[in-house]
């Protein structure tokens, strides 16, 4: 038996609920043949349907995967501890619907959610049809229990940092410790390169940042109530470049702080001449706080009790080859993985036009892919179908989520 035929042998089709719900009067959409208007425009007047093909059956095949003995939501869910999931993958993938849908599914059993953007190009206010923007919380209307949502601003914490750092090492500081004719501690200062480093920032930058405000967040008692902390977090380039970035910065603002004393001392004689706003015992206390939450935002993502990284691919297999990657990279750094979310796959259908059937061939050998990578194969394989709507608000993500998380 081929593989391709070991995988289709291993599919079980079954009707999405979609028909069954949505449809229950009519015999054809029973037997999953849609009307032109699909019915979830009446369900849910508020979204914007949009089809994708022209084949309109709603099927899905279930997997039996090849993976190790993940638990299901079962598990997610349970417990009143913190939990974090992260959720990454290749661009446009589907991250932010999926991770939305995870947020909207443990806020309806009974979690005080919150679900952070640390994506630059925010897309958490689109995928839940409200404005979420702002940098603070904002309620999610519509989930059972509490579902508060954080759409992180990197440039205006690269700001803060950029300026704690300024104080420090910055050239303004390089250049004052010159004319003092501390030219020795200005070449250290120098090295560190900190002022170029924000000048033109290393992608992932933004966002380890963005996730270090994030924890400076969770430490105070307003975000004490949440126990279930979802990140849609930045396309994979990224998020690679940002699971170093901890360790890096570490070591330079470690650096830094060493000089902390000296520069301190140095100085002291002198700021109140110069009547400086900031003391450089103040900005050496911000990168200290600054440390110390990336310190917490590496070993928050190491964490194996707290904390879930699930990859997001499509099934193709470009899309399945950067997921091997990140799987290798994220292993590399230690960051717990058990699952895998394929979504997107077109449901089967009786009827399939000629492009449906390549495009279903095509998926397939992506999906078959998954079975023979090593990074892959042990991960517990989740798929999504690919509906003919764009994933937009609650009742959505609620369908969408019922699909995912089981
Ligand atoms: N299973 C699906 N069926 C149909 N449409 C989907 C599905 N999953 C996601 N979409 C749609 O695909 C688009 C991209 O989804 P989403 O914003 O979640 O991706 P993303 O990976 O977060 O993108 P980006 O990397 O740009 O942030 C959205 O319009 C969303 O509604």
């Amino acid at each position: 038996m081929t593989k391709m035929a070991a995988w289709n042998a291993s599919f079980t089709s079954y009707s999405l609920s979609f028909n069954k719900i949505l449809s229950p009067r009519n015999p054809m959409e029973a037997l999953g043949f849609l009307p032109r208007i699909h019915p979830l425009s009446s369900a849910f007047p508020s979204l914007s349907i949009k089809p994708k093909l022209s084949c309109n059956s709603f099927q899905v095949r279930s997997v039996a995967a090849p993976a190790e003995d993940v638990a299901g939501f079962d598990e997610m869910v349970s417990g009143t501890q913190r939990k974090y999931y992260m959720l990454g993958g290749k661009g446009g993938v589907g991250k932010t619907s999926c991770a939305a849908s995870l947020a909207v599914k443990f806020a309806n059993n009974g979690h005080p959610t919150l679900v952070v953007s640390t994506d630059p190009a925010h897309s958490l206010s689109d995928s839940f049809a409200q404005d979420l923007t702002g940098g603070m919380l904002v309620p999610v209307e519509g989930p059972d229990f509490p579902l508060f949502a954080l759409e992180i601003n990197p440039e205006k914490t690269k700001e803060e940092f950029r300026d704690a750092a300024k104080h420090n090492g910055g050239t303004g500081v390089k250049d004052f410790m010159d004319g003092m004719g501390l030219g020795m501690l200005a070449e250290q200062v120098g090295e560190l390169k900190l002022g170029e480093l924000l000048d033109t920032p290393p992608p992932g930058l933004d966002e380890a940042i963005a996730i270090s405000k994030v924890m400076q967040f969770l430490e105070s008692p307003q975000y004490s109530m949440f126990t279930r902390i979802v990140f849609d977090t930045a396309p994979t380039g990224h998020t690679l470049r940002l699971l170093s970035l901890p360790d890096f910065l570490d070591a330079s603002i470690g650096k830094i702080l060493k000089l902390r004393q000296k520069i301190a001392s140095a100085t002291s004689a002198i700021k109140s001449a110069f009547g400086q706003a900031e003391t450089p015992q103040n900005a050496a206390d911000k990168l200290e706080r600054l440390r110390e939450r990336m310190v917490k935002v590496r070993d928050l993502f190491r964490d194996t009790d707290s904390t879930e990284f699930v990859i997001v691919a499509i099934p193709t297999v470009m899309a399945i080859s950067e997921s091997s990657r990140l799987r290798a990279s994220l292993k590399k750094e230690n960051v717990p993985v058990r699952r895998l979310i394929v979504n997107q796959i077109l449901p089967p259908s009786a009827s399939d036009c000629k492009f449906c059937a390549v495009k279903r061939k095509d998926q397939m050998r992506a999906l078959d892919m998954i079975q023979n990578d090593p990074e892959l194969s042990s991960l517990k394989l989740i798929q999504s179908p690919l509906v003919d709507m764009e994933i937009r608000g609650v009742p959505a993500l609620k369908f969408m989520g019922d699909i995912i998380w089981k």
